[in-house]
């Protein structure tokens, strides 16, 4: 087995979901209240993507004055990116890929790496490096339920996050699966409730997930 000194698993970022909001935050003004928002609809588990300029402020606000989120970043591809993001306040780190050096990084990180996979060859060289839990990218467009499916029989202690193009209509088909534990996107903080800054709605959009409704 692999000798990790995470500070949570990520079976336990898993166990934690159902629904993993992938978020994509503009204004660090709008972090705390947006993990909040999601706090008080029930989930705990967020990720912070890399893909705006203040991402690593973001991800500092929310590990600092929200202590009940479990706060992830996304879009985590390389090694220093492991290391800022670390450094910023993350529990675990997402990517939505891997690369041997990536997967040896988190190897010897201090938070949870979930790689990225699309493919059984990725998927066998992230289990030759110790791995059991990771983020099917771009699900719907690899195959969806029916790829996850297969994957089972050869694979069948394999863990994973499905991500890209799930919705309220088809998250419940991939969590029917024996090995979907969790699934992420963006449906559940829409950019233009964002804008309007509604965080009603979006406490709503979690308790509705959450609740399977
Ligand atoms: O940025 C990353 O790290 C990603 O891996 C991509 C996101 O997980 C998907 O873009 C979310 O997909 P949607 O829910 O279809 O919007």
């Amino acid at each position: 087995m692999t000798q990790r000194n995470w500070l949570i698993d990520s079976a336990e970022v898993f166990a934690a979901g159902p629904v993993v909001p992938v978020l994509v935050i503009d204004r660090v003004e709008d972090a705390v209240p947006i993990a909040n928002a999601l706090v008080a609809g029930g989930i705990k588990v967020l990720e912070v993507t890399l893909r705006t300029p203040v991402a690593m402020d973001v991800i500092r606000e929310i590990a600092t004055h929200c202590p009940e989120a479990i706060i992830g970043a996304g879009t985590v591809t390389n090694a220093e990116q492991l290391k800022q993001v670390t450094e910023a306040g993350a529990k675990f780190a997402i990517s939505p890929g891997l690369t041997p050096d990536l997967l040896d990084a988190g190897n010897n990180g201090s938070i949870a790496l979930i790689p990225g996979v699309s493919s059984i060859s990725e998927l066998m060289v992230g289990l030759d490096k110790g791995y059991s839990h990771f983020k099917f990218f771009p699900a719907e467009a690899s195959g969806g339920v029916q790829s996850l499916k297969s994957i089972g029989g050869p694979f069948p202690d394999v863990k994973f996050c499905p991500t890209g193009g799930i919705n309220p209509s088809n998250y419940q088909d991939y969590l029917a699966l024996d090995n979907v534990l969790c699934c992420g996107g963006s449906w559940l903080c829409p950019d233009s409730v964002v804008k309007e800054q509604n965080w009603d709605e979006i406490t709503r959009l979690a308790k509705t997930a959450v609740l399977g409704q």
